[in-house]
């Protein structure tokens, strides 16, 4: 069954944990120790080591699974990869809508008669104002480039976006999806007050991200890397509640 992309409203159903670590061994940890964790995110590193592994593991546990892959090809290795990502029974699945509508739209059709809904990434959350016009070349304000991503994605058939919660407001007036329903928001870039941003530029706090309409929290290194990731977890839940 594809998931509801308008969960219940209590804290926990709101928050993906990015489970950034290096081994299925110490991601399973870290699920062990906050079981209240409802969807978990796994992204390149620990797909990379151990991906099979971690992925039977969270279904086994009813959890929910975000594959962050961020898939970025020529349209049909993209759809290729797509297809065989769906039997994971991923939830979430990302791609780079910088691929462009091609990709996009090879990657849809694939996921459509499954259980996994495709996300764009739009902007990085770690891309500056400034690095996308003086490194990218990118002649356009943040918030310009972001939209236009996304109207590409909504084109292309997309159930959601990757964005900061700096954008959210903007684009869920802006752009409905191509079936009129609301977009699905999903925004990484979230930093509690008080802690580091690290390589994360365009940041928000948990609660200013669900006030400006984020669908979905990804939040990685403030809980897993925190002295004490359950304290951190209650902490935001908290903050929410
Ligand atoms: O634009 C993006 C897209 C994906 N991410 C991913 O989210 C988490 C964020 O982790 P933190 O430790 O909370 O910074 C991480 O897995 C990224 O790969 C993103 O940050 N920005």
């Amino acid at each position: 069954m594809k998931i509801n992309l308008n969960p219940e409203v209590t804290p926990q159903s709101k928050i993906i944990v990015a489970l950034d670590l290096p081994t299925a061994a110490e991601a399973i940890a870290i699920c062990d120790r906050i079981p209240d964790v409802e969807f978990w995110k796994v992204g390149l590193e620990l797909f990379i080591a151990d991906g099979k592994i971690i992925l039977q593991e969270l279904k086994a546990r009813n959890k929910k699974v975000f594959l962050d892959l961020k898939l970025h090809d020529i349209p049909n290795t993209v759809a290729s990869a797509c297809r065989v990502a769906t039997k994971y029974g991923a939830d979430f699945l990302t791609i780079h809508a910088s691929g462009g509508k091609a990709m996009m739209q090879a990657a849809q059709a694939e996921v459509q008669d499954s259980n996994t809904q495709l996300l764009a990434v739009s902007l990085l959350t770690s891309t500056s104002a400034r690095e996308l016009a003086s490194d990218l070349q990118v002649p356009l304000e943040v918030s310009d480039y972001v939209s236009h991503l996304v109207k590409l994605a909504r084109d292309s058939g997309l159930t959601g976006i990757v964005c900061s919660p700096h954008e959210v407001a903007n684009l869920r007036s802006q752009v409905k999806s191509i079936n009129g329903d609301d977009l699905c928001f999903v925004t990484p870039g979230v930093r509690p007050a008080g802690t580091a941003h690290g390589d994360q530029s365009r940041v928000m706090t948990p609660k200013d991200a669900i006030a400006a309409g984020t669908n979905y929290l990804v939040i990685g290194r403030p809980i897993t890397a925190a002295p004490d990731p359950v304290m951190a977890w209650e902490n935001i839940c908290q903050e929410l509640s």
